[in-house]
């Protein structure tokens, strides 16, 4: 079967700026290998440097790589091309709430997202932001909200709402998950494994909460310095580390 996702050697460096010793690169990423299929969940963990959010804004297309290629069902994605594939790869960013405009009813919030990547007419449109509404367990009425109205786990509704409303194939979670207080994170993830059911949506899970790793990542993949030192299905990582890196980073957790 196709992957959904395949990302083959995506290398990224970022040039710093001009010190004593000229200029010098930074290899944020360094061949990187992975594929994820539809449905399923892959994780990413490292510690901070480690390029989680480097490789996060290279799938998004905020960022190019210098080397590489991502394939998104079997197609290369051209970097000039990037609009089209907010269709299919969608993300959402610790701190959902502070991306929201305050000024902002929910309703006009999804019809922006509407008209900027669909040609849906207006009824079409309210349909769909009643029915993605209803997908998150939120009320027709909340469309007339303000971000502020909102509770801690409702706002987290909102943010799925405002990623899944063009239903993605894949969505990516940067730390998204972490902040959030244990009985409203098993709440979420609770919706995110439903919605995986129904709707065969993949996640990119990055974080370093190795308990929620266990608990929904089918597969995990480790990054230390740019480089990728640990990549299978979950369980066999955390039983079967291949790097001194990977073993400290669970032994820690389980201490
Ligand atoms: N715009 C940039 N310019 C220069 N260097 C950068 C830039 N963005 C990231 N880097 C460097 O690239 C490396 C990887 O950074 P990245 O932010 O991807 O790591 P990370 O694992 O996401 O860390 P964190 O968990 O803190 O977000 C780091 O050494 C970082 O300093």
């Amino acid at each position: 079967m196709t992957a959904l996702l395949e990302v083959r050697n995506l290398s990224k460096s970022y040039k710093t700026a001009k010190g004593i010793f000229g200029r010098q690169s930074i290899h944020a990423l360094t061949d990187i290998n992975f594929s994820l299929h539809a449905g399923k969940t892959l994780a990413i963990v490292g510690e901070t440097g480690s390029g989680k959010s480097t490789l996060a804004k290279l799938l998004v297309g905020i960022e190019k790589p210098d080397t590489g290629d991502i394939v998104l069902a079997g197609e290369k994605v051209k970097i000039s091309h990037f609009r089209q594939y907010n269709h299919v790869i969608r993300f959402i960013f610790q701190d959902a709430e502070r991306t929201l405009n305050p000024h902002q009813k929910i309703g006009q919030m999804l019809d922006d997202v509407l008209r900027f990547s669909t040609i849906f007419n207006l009824e079409q449109r309210q349909q769909k932001i009643q029915t993605t509404l209803k997908q998150l367990g939120l009320l027709d009425e909340h469309a007339e909200y303000y971000p502020h109205m909102f509770s801690g786990g409702q706002i987290q509704r909102v943010a799925l709402a405002r990623a899944l409303i063009l239903d993605p194939k894949l969505l990516i979670l940067d730390e998204a998950l972490t902040a959030l207080d244990p009985s409203l994170r098993a709440q979420i993830v609770n919706l995110l494994l439903e919605l995986q059911q129904t709707t065969g949506l993949a996640y990119l899970l990055i974080t370093n909460h190795l308990r929620l790793i266990r608990h929904i990542a089918d597969d995990l993949l480790v990054l230390h310095q740019g480089k990728v030192v640990d990549y299978a299905d979950t369980m066999t990582v955390f039983n079967q580390p291949q790097s001194d890196y990977s073993r400290r980073l669970i032994s820690s957790t389980q201490a």
